[in-house]
């Protein structure tokens, strides 16, 4: 149930919230709200359980309904992650070798993912901290994304067993390019918030790190507009070498502060309320039909196939990454997998359990 009150745990990990709207210069507006819908499993980085998934969607109908909501604003707990995607304990201890479960629990991704789509009010990504996987693909079907600079951007299916069918296929080359889509939907490297800022997934980025009462740019990347010697655009780059060093070690001088985040949505969601509510809306419906389109052509065939994938590669893959640890690391030995296959290895269930991270000396 969803009702009027300021906030409520939907589930045990997700709260839904009425927070008064403001106007963009920070004056509360009576009477109007913007409903914040916020994942709480920081421990697991605010990844998704089933009846989180199930929550959300819970919270995107209600919000949609409510003629008081001006925006919705989805985010998570915490500076560290917005959300990793789905729950890698739940893949690997329950649905690994069920592919009808995960069938049905991929009707639930879908509900979710379309119930942003088609939510009646504009949606804004809070991105809180790293976005990747399904965390990803639920925050860009979100309409605006505004990012801690700190943030990471990027997909994980391929290195653990899956492919990131799950929006981001169909988001990324619209919204980024085909090229680029590939390197982070296939090669699954990461980004940071300046190059997503950059490459168009972002409306703007806020300044994280408050170092002796300031804030800071992120450390760790490269803010300058400035090439490197071969001419390319090393903008939100990771920085190396001695320039690294001393952003690590202001970033251990600092402290992580959200609130210059805050203060941007907010602004983002009075700039919204000052516009007629049902032109917005249908403006919102048409600049989302490209995402939209892309995403019903696909959604269903994806949905079997990953149901089946949970018998052969998501299997081996989600469980390396839930039983590995730092030490073995929590990977498959790809060069390993690709030679056995090659010889006709199946996928046996010892064949799985031999492929586990430090299984094989
Ligand atoms: C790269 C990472 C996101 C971050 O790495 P790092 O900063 O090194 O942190 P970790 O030590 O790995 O993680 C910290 C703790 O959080 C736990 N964690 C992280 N992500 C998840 C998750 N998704 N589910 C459960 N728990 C998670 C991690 O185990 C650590 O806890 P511990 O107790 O062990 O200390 C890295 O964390 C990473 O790669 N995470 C997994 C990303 C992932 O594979 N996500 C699922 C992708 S698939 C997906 O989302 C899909 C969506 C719908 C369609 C089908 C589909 O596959």
């Amino acid at each position: 149930m969803v009702s009027d009150a300021t906030r409520e745990a939907i589930s045990d990990k997700v709260i839904f919230e009425k927070r008064p709207a403001k106007l963009p210069d920070g004056t509360v507006v009576d009477g109007l709200y913007n409903a914040w819908i916020t994942l709480n499993n920081p421990s697991q980085y605010n990844s998704y359980t089933t009846d989180m998934v199930k929550a959300v969607i819970l919270g995107f109908r209600a919000a949609s309904n409510m003629r008081d909501v001006n925006a919705v604003v989805f985010t998570a707990v915490g500076d560290k992650a917005f959300c990793t995607g789905g729950n890698t304990k739940e893949y690997a201890e329950y649905y690994a070798g069920r592919p009808e479960e995960y069938r049905q629990y991929m009707r639930l991704f879908n509900d979710m993912v379309s119930a942003i789509l088609g939510c009646d009010k504009p949606v804004v990504c809070r991105v809180n901290g790293m976005r990747i996987g399904g965390g990803q693909e639920i925050g860009m079907a979100c309409d605006f994304s505004v990012a801690s600079d700190l943030a990471r951007f990027g997909q994980a299916g391929p290195k653990h067993g899956s492919a990131a069918i799950g929006g981001s296929t169909d988001f990324l080359p619209l919204m980024i390019g085909c090229e680029m889509a590939m390197n982070s939907g296939v090669l699954c490297e990461s980004f940071s918030a300046h190059e997503a800022m950059r490459l168009g997934i972002l409306t703007d980025i806020a300044p994280a790190l408050k170092v002796d009462g300031k804030f800071v740019p992120n450390p760790l990347v490269e803010t300058r507009m400035v090439t490197d010697e071969w001419g390319r655009i090393v903008h939100g780059k990771p920085k190396t070498g001695e320039a690294l060093a001393e952003g690590k070690a202001l970033m251990a001088r600092g402290e992580v502060d959200l609130s210059e985040l805050d203060r941007k949505v907010e602004e983002l969601c009075g700039k919204l309320l000052l516009t007629f509510p049902g032109c917005t809306t249908k403006s919102v419906e048409e600049l989302r039909k490209p995402k939209l389109n892309a995403w019903n052509m696909n959604k269903e065939n994806s949905r079997a196939w990953l149901g089946l994938n949970m018998m052969a590669e998501a299997n081996m893959g989600f469980r390396a990454f839930n039983e590995g640890n730092r030490e073995v690391g929590r990977e498959v030995d790809f060069v390993q997998l690709r030679r056995e296959l090659a010889d006709g290895a199946k996928f046996t269930p010892e064949y799985i359990d031999s492929m586990m991270p430090g299984v094989r000396k």
